[in-house]
């Protein structure tokens, strides 16, 4: 059999997408529209809050195509948390709009085969506690998706001996290493709790940078041979006081 990889896993992370229902919010009177909108913007003010206290962290953009029309990205300590916000933002006035398109449920993610031995906790390494519990940026652009690693009779990824995996998540970070500045990644695990294994959250003020990381990846093995994707989001950041313009 073999070895299971450890893993340290930091905050909760729930993706959620929707799609607005543009037709029904023409009807509204102008008035009305101000209060739904300003009552969303109150509550991304409140993530906005959370965030600076280093307590949570939060993203909001604006999707392209029409797989989805905004997503809302949450950071929690824990699940009870982000069922909480989720209710909260159900009942807005303006949710009455907005159709839910897909939501992704999974935990911030850093795997140990590249881990140095040490005798030190590595919840308290300043290092890993920045990935763990991370500050989402507000970059320009977003590029979220879902994968697994392939468990095919020839291909098989957890199949594989651990040290046969190391090399190849060694090679498949030299690769990201040349997008440092360019992409932010976050990768939040989901094996029992979402359709795929891991969730993948890119950040980057150019959109080109993505298709650029994404392709590279491609020719490396690790995803060559094992990635297994479900459908890509990109979009733009939305920025809560430039709400009022998108809604009218
Ligand atoms: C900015 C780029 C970037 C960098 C620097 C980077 C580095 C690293 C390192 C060092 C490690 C391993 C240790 C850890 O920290 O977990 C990982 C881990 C992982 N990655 Fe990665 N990755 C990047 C970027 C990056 C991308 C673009 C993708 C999508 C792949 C593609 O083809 O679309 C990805 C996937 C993953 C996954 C699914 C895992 C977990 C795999 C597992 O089996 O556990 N990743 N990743």
């Amino acid at each position: 059999m073999s070895e299971a990889v450890s893993t340290l896993d930091g905050w909760w992370s729930l993706h959620l997408l929707y799609n607005v229902d543009w037709a029904s919010l023409k009807t509204l009177e102008e008035s009305e529209k101000n209060r739904l909108v300003g009552e969303l913007q109150e509550f991304l003010e409140r993530e906005e809050e959370v965030h600076q206290n280093k307590e949570g962290s939060y993203s909001f953009y604006n999707v392209t195509g029409q797989k989805a029309d905004v997503i809302l990205w949450m950071l929690r300590p824990t699940v009870d948390e982000l069922n909480k916000l989720e209710l909260e933002f159900n009942k807005l006035g303006i949710s009455k709009y907005l159709i839910p398109s897909y939501s992704y449920f999974s935990v911030i993610e850093m795997s140990g085969y590249l881990a140095k031995e040490s005798d030190e906790d590595p919840y308290e390494n300043p290092y890993v506690k920045s990935r763990l519990y991370p500050e989402v940026p507000k970059s320009k652009y977003i590029c979220f998706y879902p994968m697994d690693k392939k468990r095919d009779l020839d291909d098989n990824w957890y199949m594989l001996p651990m040290e046969e995996r190391r090399r190849l998540m060694r090679d498949h970070g030299m690769i990201g290493r040349k997008y440092a500045g360019k992409v932010k990644q976050f990768i939040t695990g989901s094996q029992g709790l979402d359709k795929y294994e891991w969730a993948v959250t890119l950040f980057s003020d150019d959109m080109l940078e993505f298709k650029n990381i994404i392709y590279e990846m491609r020719f490396d093995e690790t995803s060559a041979r094992y990635g297994v994707f479900g459908d890509f989001y990109v979009g733009v950041h939305l920025p809560t006081a430039e709400l009022p313009a998108f809604f009218k």
